[in-house]
C-alpha cells in the first residue's frame, strides 16, 4: 500500500521544541512543508535559537491563540513536563488532531488534560534525524481514518512507521525501538573499546564497528530468514565467532539484554501511572 502523502497545506504546532521535535521538523521540511506552516512553543531560549539556526523557525516562548490555526498539535515535551505544558495549550486545541511522542502518557490522560480525545500516540526514535527513524503508532477510538493518514504522513517524513492495535504495546515499542538506538551505541562503544584494546586505533575501530552494524542490519532487513540463521552463517565450527558467542552466553549477555528491555518497558508504564495518579 502506498504510504499517505502529507498535504502541503498542513499546519502543525509543536509543543516542546527539543531533540525529537527538531527531528520531526527536519523530516517535514525535507518533504517540502514550508517552515511557515510550522509553529513551535518552546520556553527554553537556547532551544528556540537552535530551531532558528537549523530550520529557520521562530519558536514562541508560550502558547498563543495562533495555535488554533493548527490542524495538528504535536506533544513533544518530556512526560514530566506535560501537566505544566498542557494547561496553557488546552484552550487552543479546538478541533485539532493531537499527536503525542511522549513516552508513557496515555491517550485518556492527554484527553483529560486537553479536553479533546482525538489523539494518536506514537513512539519515534532518533534515527529520524537522518530520515531512518522507526516509529510505532497507536490511534485512540475517536480518531478517523483521515486522522490516521495525517499522523502517518507526518511520521513517514522521518522514516518507517508501524501501527499497533493496543495502547499498552506502545510501551514495548518504547523499550525496543524508542530507546533502541542507545543500545546500538552501547554495543558500538563496546566494540570500539575492544578494537582499541586489540591494537586498532579508535578511528579504525569505530569505522569497523559502525560499518559492521550497518551492514548486518541491512542484511537482516533484506532477508526473510530467521535471525538465528543469519547468525549461524557467520559462526564457523570451532572458529572465532563461536569463541566470542560462547563467551557472551557464559556472561549471560542475552538474558541481561532481554531484562534491560523489560526494565525500559516497566519504566514507560510507570511514567504513564505517575502522570495518571
Ligand atoms: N529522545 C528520544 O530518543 C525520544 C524521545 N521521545 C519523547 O519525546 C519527548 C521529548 O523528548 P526530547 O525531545 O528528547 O526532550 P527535550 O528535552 O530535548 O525536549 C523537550 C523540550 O520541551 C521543552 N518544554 C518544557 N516545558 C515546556 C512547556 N511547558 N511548554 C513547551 N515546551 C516545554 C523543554 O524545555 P526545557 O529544557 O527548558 O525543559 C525542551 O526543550 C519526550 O516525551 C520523550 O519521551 C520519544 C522517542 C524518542
Ligand atoms: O529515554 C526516554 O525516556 C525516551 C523515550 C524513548 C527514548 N527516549
Amino acid at each position: 500500500m502506498t504510504p499517505p502523502a502529507l498535504p502541503p497545506s498542513t499546519r502543525i504546532a509543536f509543543i516542546g521544541g527539543g531533540n525529537m521535535a527538531s527531528a520531526i521538523i527536519g523530516g517535514l521540511i525535507r518533504q517540502g512543508l514550508p517552515a511557515a506552516n510550522i509553529q513551535v512553543v518552546e520556553p527554553f531560549e537556547a532551544a528556540r535559537a537552535a530551531l532558528k539556526a537549523q530550520h529557520d523557525i521562530d519558536a514562541a516562548p508560550a502558547a498563543a491563540p495562533a495555535l488554533a490555526d493548527a490542524g495538528l498539535i504535536v506533544w513533544a515535551v518530556k512526560p514530566q513536563s506535560f501537566r505544566e505544558a498542557s494547561a496553557p495549550v488546552a484552550p487552543h486545541v479546538g478541533n485539532a488532531l493531537q499527536l503525542s511522542v511522549m513516552a508513557g502518557i496515555r491517550a485518556a490522560d492527554i484527553a483529560a488534560a486537553t479536553g479533546s480525545a482525538r489523539i494518536v500516540r506514537c513512539m519515534p526514535n532518533t534515527p529520524a534525524l537522518v530520515g531512518r527513524g522507526m516509529t510505532g503508532l497507536f490511534a485512540s477510538a475517536a480518531v478517523s481514518a483521515a486522522d490516521r493518514q495525517l499522523a502517518e504522513a507526518v511520521i513517514r517524513t522521518t522514516g518507517d512507521a508501524l501501527w499497533v492495535e493496543r495502547e499498552a504495546q506502545l510501551d514495548a515499542v518504547t523499550a525496543l525501538s524508542g530507546s533502541g538506538p542507545a543500545y546500538v551505541f552501547y554495543f558500538l562503544e563496546a566494540m570500539q573499546q575492544a578494537g582499541t584494546e586489540l591494537g586498532l586505533s579508535a578511528e579504525q575501530a569505530r569505522r569497523l564497528a559502525v560499518g559492521t552494524f550497518a551492514g548486518g542490519a541491512q542484511l537482516a532487513a533484506d532477508s526473510t530468514e530467521p535471525l538465528a540463521l543469519l547468525r549461524e552463517r557467520v559462526t564457523s565450527k570451532g572458529g572465532t565467532t563461536y569463541a566470542a558467542l560462547t563467551a557472551m552466553d557464559q556472561a549471560g549477555i542475552k538474558d541481561a539484554f532481554v531484562q534491560a528491555m523489560h526494565a525500559a518497558c516497566t519504566r514507560a508504564r510507570e511514567l504513564g501511572d505517575e502522570f495518571g495518579r
